[in-house]
């Protein structure tokens, strides 16, 4: 899978995606990420790429040009345009679901806004979806980005370790996980559950899904009724 993230800080996401599980999904090839400097396309003789906003208002707005243009550049030899999703606060909020679907994709274009947003031309022109990761200020659309790429990348085939890691795991089954023990099984004897000691698969189950549901319930009561209504 390609990503290629239009953006005004490229070596942000150079030093971030080369760690950890998306690094080495990118070593073996599962998954490419491609961060393209929007200011490189910029025709202004001081590589400007923001512009007071008509109508007044604080802060500046990306122009349309160096966007449209670096859009232009990625997609010019490709017979089928990729998906473009604008990471953006007014965007639909990011979802496990979502991350599913985004996931059969082969090749992705994520653009980063910054300042305070972009000319909605470019909005109308190139992009397909908006997508916003919650609903608090941040001051641009690159994190947003990496974390939809983190989240994207761990569901292709063969990035995980173990593809039963992220089928249990909270939020892809709709509960949140059950408490988690490691070694020793006494701390300062504060003890692991006996029956996680026990050996007996079936048991140990049956508790895990207990736990996940009363945990859910207690924390997540609107999760909670989503899945009821799932069953
Ligand atoms: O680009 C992002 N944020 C930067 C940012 C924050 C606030 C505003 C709005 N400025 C006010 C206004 N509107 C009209 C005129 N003036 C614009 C841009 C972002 C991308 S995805 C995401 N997900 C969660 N949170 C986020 O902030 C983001």
């Amino acid at each position: 899978m390609k990503f290629e993230v239009l953006t005004l800080f490229p070596d942000i996401f150079n030093a971030v995606m080369r760690e950890s599980i998306v690094g080495r999904a990118q070593e073996n090839g599962i998954v490419e990420v491609n961060a393209v400097n929007i200011r490189d396309y910029s025709k202004d003789k001081h590589r400007k790429v923001d512009d007071y906003p008509f109508g007044g208002g604080t802060g500046m707005v990306m122009t349309c040009q160096p966007v449209i243009d670096a859009y232009e550049d990625l997609t010019k030899d490709l017979e089928t345009k990729p998906r473009v999703i604008y990471m953006s606060p007014q965007g639909r909020v990011l979802t496990q679901d979502m991350a599913k679907e985004l996931s059969e994709e082969k090749h992705l274009i994520l653009l980063c806004g910054h300042y305070e947003g972009i000319d909605e031309r470019i909005i109308e022109e190139i992009v397909d979806e908006e997508i916003s990761i919650g609903d608090y200020v941040l001051t641009g659309g690159e994190l947003p980005a990496m974390v939809l790429i983190d989240c994207v990348s761990r569901l292709l085939q063969g990035v995980l370790a173990s593809e039963d890691s992220y089928s249990e795991e909270s939020h892809f089954n709709g509960l949140l996980e059950y408490p988690q023990y490691t070694r020793p099984a006494d701390y300062k004897g504060n003890k692991v559950p006996e029956i996680l000691l026990s050996g007996h698969h079936a048991n140990i189950e049956k508790w895990k899904m207990e736990q996940s549901l009363e945990r859910t319930k207690l924390k997540r009561p609107d999760m909670y009724e989503a899945y009821q209504k799932k069953l």
